[in-house]
């Protein structure tokens, strides 16, 4: 392990598009979303939409088939996989769904280099319909942040990663995003982390606004490539620290044995 733990978030950063209008424009279903949008939370829409998909005859295997087909960038998956061979810790944070994520992952192959997927649950039922459900259940008690959507504080997430990693010794974490639910974590990071947004997307956007309230340092990226580029560097980069950090209590321990036997 490289001590480095990598966040990514999903939709718009590993895959291009957002995965659940893919699959709703994809099945026909474009107008009846946007009619409904402004009525309800986006999460309880998605699930209404695997409902009204299911009862239009739209299958589980028609939903795989279109996630099969959804565009992203071709140096994501190599980023992704050297990320993985040079030990760091791999996990998603995202805002769309367990159903739709693992379906993509799991067909792209790179299902395994994932230790955790932190997002909304989704499951088939009896019926073969897709629920989607909130990853925080608002309608028991608020997860109380005011920049998050209701089903999901992204930052909370974050905090409870950096809890636990914290025990586990002195980890670095990189972070990559593209929404404005990427902005919550992005405030969460402490100095020595790195924060991705994706350049002209909205969380970058909302950190240029006062980039000073972002503790992390700050390194953008526009398309699978540059995502790759910069990825990697930042990798090398916080090993080469690491490496000369230990380097250095090396031979200060060198240096006291030597003064102790003198
Ligand atoms: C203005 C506005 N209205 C609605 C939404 C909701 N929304 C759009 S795509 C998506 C999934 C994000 O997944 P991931 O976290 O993987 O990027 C969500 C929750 C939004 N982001 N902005
Ligand atoms: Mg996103």
């Amino acid at each position: 392990m490289s001590g480095i733990v990598v966040v990514f978030d999903f939709d718009k950063t590993i895959v291009d598009v957002d995965s659940d209008n893919w699959v709703v424009d994809d099945l026909g279903f474009t107008d009846l979303f946007n009619q409904l949008l402004p009525t309800m939370p986006w999460n309880s829409l998605m699930d209404r939409m695997m409902m009204e998909l299911h009862s239009n005859g739209k299958t589980i295997e028609d939903i795989e088939e279109v996630l099969h087909r959804i565009p992203l960038h071709p140096r994501v998956i190599p980023a992704i996989q050297a990320a993985h061979a040079l030990g760091c810790d791999l996990r998603i944070v995202s805002d769309a769904n367990v159903f739709f994520i693992e379906t993509i992952l799991k067909h792209l192959g790179i299902r395994e280099y994932f230790s955790e997927i932190n997002t909304n649950p989704g499951y088939v039922n009896e019926e073969g319909r897709l629920r989607i459900q909130p990853c925080h259940d608002f309608n028991k008690a608020s997860h109380g942040c005011s920049l998050c959507p209701p089903n999901m504080c992204k930052g909370l997430i974050i905090d409870r990663i950096q809890d636990s990693i914290s025990q586990e010794g002195n980890k670095r974490m990189i972070y990559l995003g593209d929404g404005s639910g990427d902005y919550c974590p992005s405030l969460r990071l402490k100095e020595r982390n790195f924060m991705m947004p994706r350049k002209n997307f909205p969380v970058w956007d909302l950190i240029c606004k006062d980039p000073l309230l972002v503790k992390a340092e700050i390194h953008g990226w526009s398309d699978g490539e540059e995502l790759e580029q910069v990825l990697l560097h930042l990798i090398n980069k916080i090993s080469m620290e690491e490496n000369v950090h230990e380097q250095l209590i090396a031979s200060d321990c060198k240096l006291q044995t030597l003064s102790v036997s003198a």
